[in-house]
């Protein structure tokens, strides 16, 4: 029998519902709108596409949404002044600047200028203590989607061998940490794999859960898998034949349970997250 289809659209299409629910409760209660600033800097088309997606996520589910759009050529001090003038405004709740920035800034002296108050990425070091910690203010969207398409779509995670391929700032490492931590969604027993590591389908084929977020088309192959194992892909390449996640996905599919497609798997929840992390945000400040 072919996996399982875990869908991230259908997934983020209810969670949006529920959230637009919330926060017109919150806007009842508070007189006040949760407000999300992104920053945008340069003409990055996929940022474009990631950028305008998210701000139509926040319009639906009734948070407001700016733009900060900024030349390719800004500099470091134009973008710290930006952010500043963010982290005083009391009407902003949220402020996400989309990644990658161009080469001239230093893209971790930005995300460190965010106040972590507002830092709904949850990139500000204070943000990632927290959540080695297991006292998260905010969850890093990409980890906190993954966490979710397991915990909603009722795959045990307590007890069960996760293998992470990729250790970015971003995805592996955070996601490795949060599923490894005590409680609710995680109980884990996590291996964290990279570049470095020898004979990768050794690790691979004994994961229960294997989660794909190396950045390399196709890289996990049908041979890496072990039969009837969950397949989280968080890859997104763009290639000559389209979108093409981490994962072969065909040859895959007849190998696993469960496994989520791309595009249309991790992405869309990534996203929702964001919202999640702007109405926490909002009524954090707004007590
Ligand atoms: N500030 C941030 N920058 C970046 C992040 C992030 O979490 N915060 N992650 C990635 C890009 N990203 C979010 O910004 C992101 C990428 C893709 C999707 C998505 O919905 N993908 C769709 C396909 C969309 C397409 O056609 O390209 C899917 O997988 O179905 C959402 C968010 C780097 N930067």
């Amino acid at each position: 029998m072919p996996a399982q289809l875990l869908d991230g659209n259908a997934l983020a299409r209810q969670i949006r519902s529920e959230l637009t629910t919330e926060v017109a409760e919150f806007i009842e209660n508070n007189g006040v709108v949760p407000a999300l600033a992104a920053v945008l800097v340069g003409g990055d088309p996929a940022s474009q596409v990631y950028v305008r997606n998210k701000r139509r996520d926040c319009e639906e589910v009734g948070i407001n949404s700016t733009l900060h759009r900024l030349p390719e050529t800004t500099t470091q001090d134009e973008l710290l002044n930006l952010i500043a003038r963010l982290n005083r405004d009391d009407a902003i709740h949220g402020i996400l600047v989309q990644l990658p920035l161009p080469p001239q800034i230093d893209s971790r002296a930005i995300l460190e200028a965010v106040s972590p108050n507002k830092d709904v990425d949850a990139f500000h070091p204070e943000n990632v203590g927290l959540v080695v910690q297991g006292q998260p203010r905010f969850l890093p969207c990409t980890p906190a989607a993954v966490q979710q398409i397991l915990v909603r779509n009722n795959v045990s995670i307590a007890g069960q061998h996760v293998v992470v391929v990729g250790r970015s700032d971003i995805v592996g490492k955070p996601l490795a940490i949060m599923l490894a931590q005590r409680g609710p969604g995680a109980d884990a027993t996590v291996t964290l794999c990279h570049s470095r590591t020898p004979d990768l389908g050794a690790f691979t084929r004994q994961a229960d859960i294997l989660v794909a977020a190396i950045g390399k088309p196709k890289f996990i192959t049908a041979d890496m898998i072990r039969p009837g194992a969950t397949v989280i892909d968080v890859g997104i390449n763009r290639t000559d034949a389209g979108l093409v996640g981490d994962v072969d996905f065909e040859a895959i599919l007849p190998v696993a349970s469960r496994i989520t497609p791309v595009p249309g798997g991790i992405g869309p929840l990534t996203r929702v997250m964001l919202l999640v992390n702007t109405l926490t945000a909002a009524r954090q400040l707004e007590m």
